[in-house]
């Protein structure tokens, strides 16, 4: 036995290398002068192709990885076996942090494999460390794991693995070792370029694997899709499935997920979702009984497979097409590992291809206003996305277009593909797919395109490298070259659109909703000239409804009230013919909640419904037009004072809701709420202060009730869920107006604080990073967390700007009122609340009032809100839990006002995630109590 194979049989307890590549590859590494590029399908055992040599070598191999959790995968893995392997990140706790630290600083470290993201490597902090090693021979091999990350080409380019390419020459005498699964031809050459590879050795394993049967199915022309996927997974499966594998199926909505798993459980086979909308329990059991044979199919976002090696999955199903054709490779891919016979499906639906190419291109359009200009590069992903297409839609082998696409021979596919099986079959259901598109679309008829219609110069904005905007955004009046450009790019979306369906008229060209929508069957068009945004209007309505009279006690109640809003929104949608009927259901749905509400809300009396009091109301107007939820909300003077009489529905303007108080007794049916309105004068609250201060417009001797506060609270929670639904209005809200609105104020005031925040963060990080050496990390990763994501550093601005994409809750409506009169220009929060005071003249707004428990605890969760839905938290409990510790550490034993809570909640968020880029759980912040206050 070599020393080689005892080595792997020692460490690994493997007798014989999996491959001839493999085996190559090891060897090359030791005993070679050359650089090595592996090149092998997942789970052909590319670790090992260096963390043998690693341990046979003396020092230290870095490891380089994208991902913190494939690098907690291999650390546990070889820590399992005994291997010494760790990685510095910033999940790890401070102790074990130092002593890996200690180790690396002594004469023999201990540690073989040392894993860390590009990110960390890059960092200046952690040069020294590395320095070190170098000048004293320490270091073993340097490994790229996922080397693809490194080209521009790739679908997952990371801007810090170019960096590598610097690290590479200054670590001269080490041998670097790259490895990828995906490499087509134009990455392959980008690696080598970008690490600096000298002539490096290749080993390649062809991507063609003849244990894998390919074949698409078009899925519109299947009058029982599920039942058509159930019989096919059982044919996979073998009947018996729990001794025959499993399968997988891909989604690319948690609600497809849900629904598809749901479907093939009640045909009977059992499935489970798997989607980061599960609570981190249930994704775990789900995943736990899928590998333990307990559940035959998984069905999940392409989340999951990432660290997931399992051998007996005997098919993969793409519900919904990949985004390229490389990530189709690599998730089919994981079919079939043990080498056994396993199929590969994708139900394939042009609808499903147009969302996708939208979504792509509306990404690329998205990342190129960021940067301001146009890459090259940004072609990759639709030239990626095209080759998926072109695999479903051409007549062709598909392992041979496969294996093109990877620069490899066209293999002896042997009927492992449905076209090699039955070409006049896979003929057949082209033409009978393309006779679909025409009925449905008659246009394409005239069309020299593919089978579904799919021409990819129909979509020729695009790969000018434009993307596509929505359509019937408003442009401004003066155009300059970007919003000439939007403009004639959304015309061009509109007319391509239009030609997809057939239609000259560009109102019903449908929208598609964004990727992070949550309606439930967001993409469905079933009612004509219902748009997207309308609905997720509804819905913020419905939550804002929900949420605000959820009762008090509940910190989560935003979020709790989303997802009942979403459910109620869906009952409605499904069971309305067209558009009026559903925003008739929306509002009846609204203005019931309110209603029932408002009976245990004895305080409150206000005019209760526009069916009820059409006098007080004017919702009709709003039932007609959608009132957007800035009209409600906003108090710019144009609005102010044109509003409608004495209205205290939910749609009435806020402007409206302000002089509503003005009225006369007799001049409505909400005398009650005047009478109430009055009453409450003494109660002065800094709203009816500010309004005061605005006197000029708006009738200042008069009060908000609290049914007002809350209506307008309500009505600007409204928006700022429009906001977060669509930033694209958002962006519109904030353009200029003929006069300057309070949010743009608060946008300014949220960026000031950004800048504050953030140099206060690095300083500290700094002032950590002298203290001792083990802080290196946490400084390493703010750096990480400041990058772009098309890898260029922020400046502090830009991080502002980004800031404020999401932005923190607006102040109190009265505040707002204030700033507005005395066109402010001061950005600092706690500078404003003290104009505002001495414009009040008493010193007495709210703004200076202690906040309770349960107030702070509201700013709190305002603040974290936007966190919780870009999924930083676990669970939900997480979420509610780091809440309330949040709210108990800003208020204990001080007695904090709204602005200094706010600040210092936000301040707190901000640290925190700058170091936990996912809240996994409790311990996670227990180091802001000591460290961040
Ligand atoms: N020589 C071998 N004999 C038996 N099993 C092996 C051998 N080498 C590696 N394996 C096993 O193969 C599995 C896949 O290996 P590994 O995770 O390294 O694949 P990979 O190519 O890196 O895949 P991915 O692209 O998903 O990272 C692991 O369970 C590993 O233990
Ligand atoms: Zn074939």
């Amino acid at each position: 036995m070599s020393v080689v194979h005892r080595a792997l049989k020692t460490h690994f307890g493997f007798e014989k290398f999996r491959s001839r590549q493999q085996e190559e590859a090891v060897n090359a590494l030791l005993q070679g002068d050359r650089d090595v590029f592996v090149c092998m399908p997942t789970g052909a055992g590319k670790s090992l192709c260096y963390q043998l040599p690693a341990l046979m070598a003396s020092g230290v191999t870095l490891v380089i990885s994208p991902l913190i959790a494939l690098i907690q995968d291999q650390v546990e893995h070889l820590k399992a076996l005994n291997v010494p392997a760790r990685s510095i990140n910033s999940k790890l706790p401070l102790a074990e942090r130092r002593q890996i630290l200690a180790d690396l600083e002594s004469e023999t470290p201990r540690l073989k494999l040392l894993y860390i993201t590009p990110e960390m490597v890059a960092s200046p902090s952690f040069q020294p460390v590395l320095s070190s090693l170098s000048s004293r021979g320490l270091l073993g091999y340097l490994a790229v794991d996922e080397a693809h990350c490194v080209s521009q080409w790739g679908h997952d380019f990371r801007p810090d693995y170019l960096k590598l390419g610097d690290l590479r020459s200054r670590l001269q005498g080490i041998r670097c070792i790259a490895l990828t699964a995906t490499a087509p031809k134009r990455v392959k050459e980008d690696i080598e370029r970008s690490l600096r590879l000298r002539s490096p050795l290749v080993f390649s394993t062809p991507v063609f694997r003849k244990n894998l049967k390919y074949d698409v199915i078009f899925r519109d022309l299947l009058p029982e899709p599920y039942v058509h996927l159930l019989a096919f997974a059982k044919e996979a499966l073998g009947g018996n499935t729990a001794e025959k594998g499993c399968g997988i199926v891909y989604c690319r909505t948690r609600e497809s997920c849900e629904e598809v798993a749901h479907k093939l459980t009640k045909l009977g086979i059992a499935a489970k979702p798997y989607h980061a909308g599960l609570k981190s329990g249930d994704r775990s059991e789900n995943q736990a009984d899928w590998m333990a044979d307990k559940v035959p199919i998984i069905v999940a976002t392409i989340s999951f497979g990432m660290g997931v090696d399992k051998a007996n999955v005997r098919f993969v199903v793409h519900w919904n097409l990949a985004k390229s054709l490389a990530s189709y490779y690599q998730e089919s891919g994981r079919a079939g590992r043990d080498g056994l016979p396993s199929s590969c499906r994708i139900y394939y639906s042009p609808k499903d291809r147009d969302q996708l190419n939208f979504l792509i291109r509306k990404e690329i359009s998205r990342k190129q206003e960021k940067r301001g200009s146009e890459k090259e590069q940004d072609k990759a992903p639709i030239l990626d996305f095209e080759a998926m297409v072109a695999f479903c839609e051409q007549e062709g082998c598909r392992h041979a277009t496969i294996s093109t696409f990877f620069g490899n021979e066209k293999p002896n596919c042997a009927g492992a593909c449905d076209f090699c099986r039955d070409p006049k079959l896979v003929r057949a259901q082209l033409a009978r797919a393309a006779a679909l598109s025409t009925r449905t679309n008659p246009t394409h008829s005239a069309e020299p395109r593919g089978p579904f219609g799919f021409d990819p110069e129909l979509y020729a904005g695009g790969r000018k490298g434009y993307g596509f905007e929505r359509h019937d955004e408003e442009y401004g009046s003066e155009e300059d070259d970007s919003e000439k450009r939007k403009k004639q790019f959304g015309d061009l979306f509109k007319k391509q659109m239009s030609l997809r369906k057939g239609s000259d008229a560009p109102k019903e060209t449908f929208v598609p909703p964004d990727a992070d929508c949550v309606l439930k069957d967001a993409s469905s068009q079933r009612i004509p000239r219902l748009t997207v945004k309308s609905r997720e209007h509804c819905l913020s309505l419905l939550q804002e409804c929900l949420s605000s009279h959820s009762g008090d006690a509940e910190f989560l109640h935003r979020s709790e009230a989303l997802d009942q809003a979403v459910d109620i929104e869906h009952e409605i949608f499904k069971s309305s013919k067209s558009a009026n009927i559903y925003k008739a259901a929306v509002l009846k749905r609204v203005s019931e909640m309110k209603k029932s509400t408002s009976v245990s809300v004895t305080e409150e009396k206000p005019c209760e419904s526009a069916e009820e009091k059409p006098t007080c109301s004017s919702s009709a107007q709003h039932l007609d037009g959608f009132t957007s939820a800035s009209q409600i909300y906003s108090l710019k003077r144009k609005r102010v004072g044109a509003g409608f009489r004495g209205s205290s529905s939910l749609f009435q303007p806020a402007g409206d809701l302000l002089k509503s108080s003005d009225q006369t007794p007799g001049d409505s049916t909400c005398e009650e709420e005047s009478g109430k309105t009055q009453k409450d004068n003494n109660n002065t609250s800094s709203i009816k202060a500010k309004s005061g201060s605005s006197s000029s417009l708006n009738s200042p001797s008069k009060k908000l009730s609290r049914k007002q506060q809350k209506l307008a609270e309500a009505a600007r929670d409204t928006r700022l869920i429009s906001l977060y639904f669509g930033k694209k209005q958002a962006q519109r809200e904030s353009s200029p107006e003929p006069e300057e609105t309070e949010d743009a104020c608060e946008d300014r005031s949220a960026s000031a604080n950004g800048v504050h925040t953030l140099s206060s963060s690095s300083v500290d990080a700094e002032r950590a990073a002298q203290e001792s050496l083990c802080e290196v990390t946490a400084h390493a990763e703010d750096y990480g967390e400041n990058q772009q994501s098309d890898g260029q550093r922020k400046s502090p601005k830009q991080a502002h700007e980004d800031r404020s994409e999401v932005r923190a809750p607006s102040p109190p409506v009265k505040r707002r009122r204030v700033l507005k009169d005395t066109k402010r220009v001061t950005f600092d929060p706690v500078v404003q609340e003290t104009q505002v005071e001495a414009l009040n003249g008493d010193g007495a707004g709210i703004s200076r009032k202690p906040v309770t428990l349960k107030e702070a605890a509201d700013i709190v969760v305002r603040c974290l809100d936007p966190f919780y839905k870009q999924g930083k938290f676990a669970t939900k409990d997480l979420f509610k839990s780091f809440a309330r510790f949040l709210s108990h550490l800003l208020t204990e034993g001080k007695t904090p006002n709204r602005g200094q809570v706010k600040l210092e909640a936000k301040r707190l968020i901000k640290r925190f995630f700058s170091r936990t880029v996912r809240c996994e759980s409790e311990s996670d912040w227990m180091l802001l109590k000591t460290q961040d206050r």
